[in-house]
């Protein structure tokens, strides 16, 4: 199964959200991700809305049904009943649930499958019995995959954080590497499926497709916003220079 990479617009949504101006276009920076070959879109909807707001949902979703029906649409959140109620109202293809507290920064640890596991089965019921796949966040560590494959859902998402902060430290991102492959290797074999993510960048996504080979989906925003930025810089200062003949 190839891997597929989703394009999470968190990144683009805080910016816009600097100003009551509609650039940059959530939807518009989704549809050149989708038009460039990415499978999918990946948003996070926090509930004090501070990058996507609930009213992002419907224009993502009639972008890929109108203009891209095989890409896929993948929603994250902690499984409040308010979130709930929101993505069966959009019904993505798959939800991502997360244990975030809503006070959260952004998403740093995977569920506590052993003690989580029955809060989360009739949750993760719910949302199958509504169309939807269902990926949980977890941390590498090959002990919780029995408790994660118990809860029913179709695949675990690695938080791939720890690797991601190893950037300049080659030996621990080894390290992080070979459990993130451990727990892998021990996910597949309870039949779930694997996707990644978090601070995932062009350096260490590679490794990270090598050892697992069968990674389902990859989500990525904060990386891939900063190299769109770096690498867009360039024209964009050139099309304001010609825009006055400068
Ligand atoms: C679930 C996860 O890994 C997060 O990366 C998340 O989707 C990003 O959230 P923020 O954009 O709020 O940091
Ligand atoms: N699920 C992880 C995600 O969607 C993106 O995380 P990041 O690349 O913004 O760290």
């Amino acid at each position: 199964m190839p891997s597929k990479l989703s394009v999470n617009l968190n990144a683009i949504a805080m910016l816009r959200n600097r100003r009551d101006l509609p650039w940059p276009s959530v939807t518009g920076l989704g549809r050149i991700a989708l038009a460039a070959g990415a499978h999918g879109l990946t948003v996070h909807p926090r509930p004090d809305e501070r990058h996507i707001r609930f009213s992002d949902l419907a224009p993502i979703r009639a972008l890929i049904d109108d203009e891209f029906p095989q890409a896929e649409f993948n929603i994250e959140g902690y499984p409040s009943e308010d979130f709930l109620e929101l993505v069966e109202k959009h019904q993505p293809e798959q939800v991502t649930l997360v244990p975030d507290d809503p006070s959260q920064a952004t998403s740093d640890h995977g569920w506590d499958f052993v003690g989580k596991c029955e809060m989360l089965k009739p949750i993760v019921a719910r949302l199958k019995k509504g169309g939807m796949r269902v990926s949980l966040f977890a941390d590498a560590d090959p002990a919780q995959i029995a408790a994660a494959k118990a809860t029913g859902a179709d695949r675990i998402e690695l938080y791939t954080g720890p690797y991601g902060g190893s950037y300049d430290d080659p030996k621990k991102a080894g390290k992080c590497l070979e459990l993130l492959g451990k727990t892998a290797d021990a996910a597949l074999a309870a039949g779930l499926g694997v996707n990644g993510g978090h601070d995932l960048t062009v350096a260490n996504l590679p490794p990270l497709a090598k050892r697992i080979p069968k990674l389902a989906e990859v989500s990525i925003g904060h990386g891939l916003t900063a190299d769109a930025l770096e690498f867009g810089m360039e024209q964009t200062v050139k099309r304001f220079l010609a825009s006055c003949g400068w």
